[in-house]
Formats: structure tokens, C-alpha cells, sequence
């Protein structure tokens, strides 16, 4: 399938590098070599009409929605406006000239939403735990929201994002990033410092996020084709009828409920 309509900023050729190869445990310097054939093949099979998922998750505001909002819409708001339960965003790309969608979940930090919240953790690809590199304390709580967050996923991709890179000066950065690097490798994420503000890192994390979660998922689907055709057009059905918008109203009535 030929990607079309994608925006020209959302369009990824090649593979992104990490922000510290050292602070990473994926290694891979390119795109699997299988994806890339089977991307110029165009025999990606279904990777083009799943969705796959991305969910965040990390203390109260330390700049979950900045992220997502900095990313999606390339915004920033100074105004603090707590999460209600969860938000999402639905992502196109074109990658290697495949069409992708990741949908991003962006939960709330609030302890009273945790369980709300919680509900959406199930079956992500990726989890992005954020901390505040101007708030040491929310160094401790990333191990906890990691293991939360990848309880009820099969071998999810792992991030530790520190983000408010513009509020620290070079050496606090550096001394917040050397605890966070600690706790991302014991638990087997990737890390990464940025900036929602400036913007600075926002574009070459979330490639980098995005083009390992579709390198990832093509070579799913070549593992499994051939084996359960008929189960994946199943699953696929049911995903295109899963009606989110529907779904998105509903938990925020829920949530006024309480
Ligand atoms: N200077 C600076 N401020 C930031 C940055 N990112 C977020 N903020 C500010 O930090 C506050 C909290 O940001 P949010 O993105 O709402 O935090 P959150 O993690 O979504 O919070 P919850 O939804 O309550 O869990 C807001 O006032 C933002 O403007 C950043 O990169 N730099
Ligand atoms: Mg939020």
C-alpha cells in the first residue's frame, strides 16, 4: 500500500539515530532489512490499516500533553491545564512509503484519574515514561510508572523522556540525565532529554519513537502472514469499527461522573 495525503512533516526515509546510542538498548543502525525490501515490494501486508499504540505516562505536569501538543500541532501553551483521565491523538506517516498511524494516549499524572487512566495502558507498543528534568524528584516514580504502564503489553517498545531541557542550565541537565540514563537502562528504555517549549528534540524523538515502533510492527506482520490471514482480517475489522471519537466522549462523561 502506497502511502498518500501524508503531510510533508510526517514523511520519515531514514532511520533516526538515538539521542545517546550509549543510553539505548536498541541498537539497530537502519531499518531491518526485511522491512525495507518488503516496503519497496510493497508487501507490507495489514501495517498500513492497524494502528499501532503509544501511550504517556509520568507525575503531574511534568509535560505529557506539551509533548504531545508540541508534536501534533507544534504549540505550546505557559498555562498549566491538568489532564482530565486520558487524551489522545491519531499520528499519520508515511514511512519508507508505507502509510503508518500511531495513536497517542496521554494520560494523566493526577493520582485521583490513575485508575481511568490505567484502563488504556493495555496492548501498547510503545510506552514513553516523563519526568521533569527541573524536578529531580520525578526521577523516583519513572521505575513505577514503568512497570504499571508495560504490565498488560506484549514486549512494548520503552522510553524515559526528561522534558523542560529550556529550564535547567547545561550542568543540572546533565546531572538529572545521568540519574534518568541509570534508571532507563535497568529498565531496558531508551533516553532522551527535550524541550516542549523550544521544540528542541520533539521532531527526532517522536521519529525515532514512531520508526522503531513500524519497524517493529512490518516485521509482525511478515512473521504472521501466511500463518493467520484470516484471523488478522478479523482483527483489522474490528479496529476500523472501533469508533475512538465515540469512545473519547463517553470516558469524559464517565470522568465528570465522578
Ligand atoms: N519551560 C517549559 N515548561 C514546560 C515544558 N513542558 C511543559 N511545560 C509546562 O509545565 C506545565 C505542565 O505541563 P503539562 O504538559 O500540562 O503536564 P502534564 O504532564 O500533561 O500534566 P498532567 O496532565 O496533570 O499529568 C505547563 O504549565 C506547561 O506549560 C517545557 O518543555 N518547558
Ligand atoms: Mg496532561
Amino acid at each position: 500500500m502506497m502511502a498518500q495525503n501524508v503531510p510533508t512533516n510526517r514523511i520519515i526515509t531514514d532511520f533516526p539515530a538515538p539521542y545517546d546510542a550509549d543510553a539505548s538498548p536498541y541498537k539497530k543502525l537502519n531499518f531491518h532489512p526485511k522491512v525495507k525490501t518488503a516496503c519497496s515490494e510493497n508487501k507490507t501486508g495489514c501495517v498500513g490499516l492497524k494502528i499501532c499504540k503509544a501511550v504517556l505516562v509520568g507525575d503531574v505536569a511534568v509535560g505529557k500533553t506539551s509533548l504531545v501538543n508540541r508534536f501534533c500541532h507544534d504549540v505550546f501553551d505557559r498555562d498549566y491545564k491538568a489532564t482530565i483521565g486520558v487524551d489522545f491523538e491519531i499520528e499519520k506517516f508515511s514511512i519508507l512509503n508505507t502509510p503508518f498511524t500511531l495513536q497517542i494516549w496521554d494520560t494523566a499524572g493526577q493520582e485521583r484519574f490513575k485508575s481511568i487512566a490505567s484502563s488504556y495502558y493495555r496492548g501498547a507498543h510503545v510506552v514513553i515514561v516523563v519526568f521533569d528534568l527541573s524536578e529531580e524528584g520525578t526521577i523516583s516514580s519513572i521505575s513505577r510508572w514503568m512497570e504499571d504502564a508495560t504490565a498488560t503489553s506484549t514486549n512494548p517498545l520503552k522510553f524515559v523522556v526528561g522534558t523542560k531541557k529550556d529550564l535547567v542550565s547545561q550542568a543540572a541537565c546533565r546531572a538529572a540525565e545521568d540519574r534518568a540514563k541509570e534508571v532507563a537502562q535497568s529498565l531496558g528504555a531508551e533516553y532522551w532529554s527535550l524541550s516542549a517549549k523550544t521544540g528542541e528534540n520533539v521532531k527526532s524523538f517522536s521519529f525515532r519513537c514512531v520508526s522503531l515502533t513500524f519497524d517493529a510492527a512490518v516485521l509482525r506482520e511478515l512473521e504472521s502472514s501466511g500463518q493467520a490471514s484470516q484471523k488478522q482480517i478479523g482483527a483489522i475489522k474490528i479496529e476500523k469499527s472501533d469508533n475512538l471519537y465515540d469512545r473519547k466522549r463517553k470516558m469524559k462523561l464517565d470522568c465528570c461522573k465522578t
